[in-house]
């Protein structure tokens, strides 16, 4: 840590710690777990961002699978290129939306490497049972493919039935090689891919959309956890998204599905308490013919509106929700629009990397007068307003993924079903402390990740059971949370060797 802590600019810290990673895992990992909270803002968002933008010049060895259209019809070979046989997570990406930086290619590989290392530091899967893969069909950004260090394919996207059918062949290659039970995350797709592989494959495969399920499952625990603070139960709330696509329609899907639970009111009618605004304005019935599917369900009765603060002043949202990868949409106008009509604004700004959150923490507080609950995607520090510190929260998908992979897998889980969202949405909510409400915290540190980790894989693990042909893992643990904590890795040092055996040990030990 003194080293790296000499480091002043993030990328180099990031590039450090990558070194560090590839010479020696298991200090990585030590080092990651105990310093989660400085260090997780270089291994995942923002930084990631930056060393995906960057990650021609700073490539120093492949980190992962890069499968590209030129491996069809040979993908089960190169899979079995890869050293480890015993596989259990992967994460994958076509590149095409890097957080919200757009289309980065083959450079978006650095998304799966820090998804899976988080993996293993907050979740506790092995390292050596990670796998993160590019799957390269060319890039669309010309200034990729005019740049002398990109590593990718120099061509335009594949897309239609050449695109389809390497997805095929990839999801058949991996049931072949690793059998049902390996997870596949899916990883900042485009929307316009990542609806459809979902929908195909979720009947077929263990998969899992990391930013359309994991993220909807994070915010519900925060809004529910918000809840505490500005009173109601959620389908007394009235909510406004910014941003239509994967997020957005994910995390608002979710929010209805539990109104409905608790109201017994059918999905159409609890629907209706949420709206959301797209680069065209509201999204309204008028518009339905040419919405894309998944915003159809969304087109409710209003006339059409097109920007967002005046769709602010029309629904008049309890809970703001900034989902469009558009950094400085919620301005100040938006902000004190929310603070006219509530006591206590909710606002969430869920666009990474920190240049795209939808406004900052210091400028939520400061233009609510220190009202808003407020949560954001990527860290900002303590903010200083009207005589008081505040913490923002960070809403991020990283609170659920690796917990509930760690479900997943220990219970030898064959498919994702709905309800396993919910009960990791509910078991991260309830994580959360008299104390951290205290302070206005609507999600717990993450310096306590492992055990939330472990609490969230045992929720989704009994689901798993309880759901029935689900769960392979036969017979079922009495007590899942020691089993999850008990079946997690951890990077251990023998307790008894002195300095001089710890830096051998360092040098030389496997994982
Ligand atoms: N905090 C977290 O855990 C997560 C955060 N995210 C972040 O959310 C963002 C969006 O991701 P995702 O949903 O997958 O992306 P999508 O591309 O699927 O959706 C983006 C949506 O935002 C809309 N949009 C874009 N620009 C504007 C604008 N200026 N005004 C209004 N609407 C706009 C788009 O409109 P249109 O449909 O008309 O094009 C689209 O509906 C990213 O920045 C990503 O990093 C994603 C997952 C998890
Ligand atoms: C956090 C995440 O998954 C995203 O921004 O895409
Ligand atoms: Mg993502």
């Amino acid at each position: 840590m003194h080293m790296l802590r000499q480091y002043q600019v993030p990328l180099q810290r990031y590039m450090a710690l990558m070194d560090l990673q590839e010479r020696n895992e298991r200090l990585f990992y030590k080092l990651l777990m105990d310093n989660v909270e400085e260090l997780l803002p270089i291994v995942y968002t923002p930084t990631v961002g930056e060393a995906c933008q960057k990650w021609g010049s700073i490539y120093r060895r492949p980190q992962g699978l890069y499968i590209s259209l030129r491996e069809k019809g040979r993908i089960l070979d190169v899979l079995k290129n890869w050293p480890e046989r015993n596989i259990q997570v992967i994460v994958v990406t076509d590149g095409e939306r890097i957080l919200g930086l757009g289309d980065l290619g083959c450079q978006g590989m650095g998304i799966p490497v820090g998804k899976l290392a988080l993996y293993t530091a907050l979740g506790g899967v092995r390292p050596s049972a990670c796998l993160p893969v590019m799957i390269d069909v060319g890039t669309n950004n010309e200034k990729l493919l005019n740049d002398e260090f990109y590593i990718g394919l120099r061509q335009k996207r594949a897309n239609g039935q050449e695109y389809a059918e390497l997805m095929d062949e990839f999801m058949t290659a991996v049931k072949q090689n690793y059998g049902e039970k390996v997870l596949i995350q899916f990883e900042d797709f485009a929307n316009h891919n990542a609806f459809e592989l979902l929908a195909k494959y979720r009947r077929t495969h263990l998969v899992f959309n990391d930013d359309i399920q994991g993220t909807a499952s994070v915010v519900l625990a925060g809004l529910v956890a918000a809840l505490k603070l500005v009173g109601g139960t959620l389908a007394e709330h009235t909510f406004l998204f910014l941003g239509a696509g994967e997020a957005g329609t994910g995390i608002a899907e979710l929010i209805a599905l539990e109104m409905s639970r608790q109201t017994k009111a059918p999905l159409e009618e609890t629907r209706k308490k949420i709206w959301l605004v797209d680069s065209k304005g509201l999204i309204v019935d008028s518009r339905k013919e040419s919405l894309q599917h998944f915003k159809k369900p969304w087109a409710h009765e209003h006339e059409h509106l097109k920007g967002l603060l005046d769709a602010v002043k029309a629904i008049k949202p309890t809970v703001l929700i900034g989902s469009s990868g558009a950094g400085k949409t919620f301005t100040k106008e938006v902000i004190e629009a929310m603070t006219s009509f509530n006591e206590k604004p909710v606002i969430f700004a869920l666009s990474n990397p920190t240049s795209q959150s939808e406004c900052t923490a210091e400028e939520a507080y400061q233009w609510s007068k220190a009202r808003a609950i407020f949560a954001s995607g990527s860290p900002f520090d303590p903010v200083e307003c009207h005589g008081q510190t505040f913490v923002p929260g960070q809403a991020n998908n990283a609170y659920i993924f690796p917990g509930f992979g760690l479900g997943l897998v220990i219970s030898g889980a064959i498919r994702v079903h709905d309800d396993m969202l919910l009960a990791a949405s509910e078991a991260l909510a309830r994580q959360v402390t008299q104390e951290n409400f205290d302070k206005g915290l609507i999600y717990p540190p993450f310096s306590n990740i492992r055990k939330i980790s472990a609490h969230i894989a045992a929720e989704v693990a009994a689901k798993a059971y309880e759901l029935g042909g689900l769960a392979t893992r036969l017979p079922r643990p009495a007590n899942l949370v020691k089993y999850a904590e008990s079946c997690m890795y951890s990077p251990n040092y023998a307790a008894t060797a002195d300095h001089r055996e710890l830096r051998f040990f360092y040098f030389f030990s496997p994982e």
